[in-house]
């Protein structure tokens, strides 16, 4: 009998790999006699590198051709950063699992400074998220921003060239590529609210291939998946995507989500906040209460302006 077979794709990058080889040995683990191979492949998102995500078209262009080696069944499972995946998949997909959520915060990296706030006058701080560039604006206006794209490697390189003073990176990602010893402080979500999702892996499949659901099973956290459904349930309706200044973080205290949200101008002068609780199983729920409470606060008009500057 020949051994059973499972093709993983992934990006290329080494982040997107390292993820890929940690589903391998999840699933190697838990059935020793499955092979588990994994294919890298170049995204439109990863070959673009000189314009800003945001103005490119965002998340959709790093999962798109990992989609199509689903639906061609080159590939069985494809593996993401589930911060790098819509809110809304494109038809005839599915996440069938979410993986136990890693470090969710964002990182502060430097030489010099050991946090944002020791940074002087005027010292620039590297990101392309329109997200944590409002927070860095709201908290320390006296600081730059200024745009810092490719991955996590590219990004050390350039604040190792003394191109920035600092940079912000997800904690997960360095922590994943043992880069951890390069964080500097991890930046309290007071102080820089995570992106929907952050620090979670999704393992998508084509919507036909029930027979995977069952497989990826035991990958699934459950706690994760109801934090991260109810903060992709609040992007959701206020249309988020990379393209907006918007941050959602939810988490689980015994037996019970809490989810922020924010949603901001993109100079940081107008910050909008909600919060609220619920049960676990009401984690949809909850988002869009989040999201309600934030559109009376006018997150509507926020977003359209913020869109129509670009
Ligand atoms: N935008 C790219 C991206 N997608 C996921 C991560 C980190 C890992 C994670 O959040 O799970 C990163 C790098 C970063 O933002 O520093």
């Amino acid at each position: 009998m020949t051994k059973k077979k499972l093709v993983i794709a992934s990006r290329e990058s080494a982040l997107a790999m390292w993820q890929a080889r940690y589903v391998q040995q999840c699933l190697q683990m838990v059935y020793p006699d499955l092979c588990v191979d994994i294919r890298g492949m170049t995204t439109r998102g990863d070959q673009i590198l000189h314009q800003s995500l945001s103005k490119i078209g965002g998340k959709g262009l790093f999962i798109k051709e990992l989609e199509l080696a689903l639906q061609q069944e080159v590939a069985d499972i494809a593996v993401h950063s589930l911060k790098d995946v819509p809110m809304q998949l494109p038809k005839g997909f599915v996440l069938a699992a979410i993986t136990k959520r890693a470090n969710p915060l964002d990182a502060f990296v430097s030489h010099q400074y050991a946090d944002l706030a020791d940074l002087p006058p005027a010292a620039i701080v590297g990101t392309s998220s329109l997200r944590r560039e409002a927070q860095i604006r709201l908290h320390y206006p006296h600081l730059q921003v200024k745009p810092l794209r490719g991955n996590v490697q590219t990004r050390l390189d350039k604040l190792d060239r003394q191109e920035y003073a600092a940079i912000i990176l997800a904690a997960a990602g360095l922590e994943r590529l043992g880069l951890d010893g390069r964080i500097r402080k991890i930046l309290p979500a007071e102080v820089l609210l995570p992106a929907v999702g952050q620090g979670a892996l999704a393992i998508e499949v084509a919507a036909h291939r029930q027979d995977l659901l069952k497989l990826l099973q035991p990958l699934h956290h459950p706690v994760t998946a109801a934090c991260v459904t109810a903060e992709r349930s609040m992007a959701k309706v206020l249309g988020g995507s990379c393209q907006v200044p918007l941050a959602a973080y939810c988490v689980e205290k015994s037996g019970m989500l809490e989810l922020r949200g924010l949603v901001a101008s993109a100079d940081g002068t107008t910050v909008l906040r909600a919060s609220a609780q619920a049960c676990l199983e009401e984690a949809e729920q909850l988002g869009l209460n989040v999201a309600q409470q934030l559109t009376h606060q006018g997150a509507q008009q926020l977003i359209t302006a913020v869109l129509s500057e670009r």
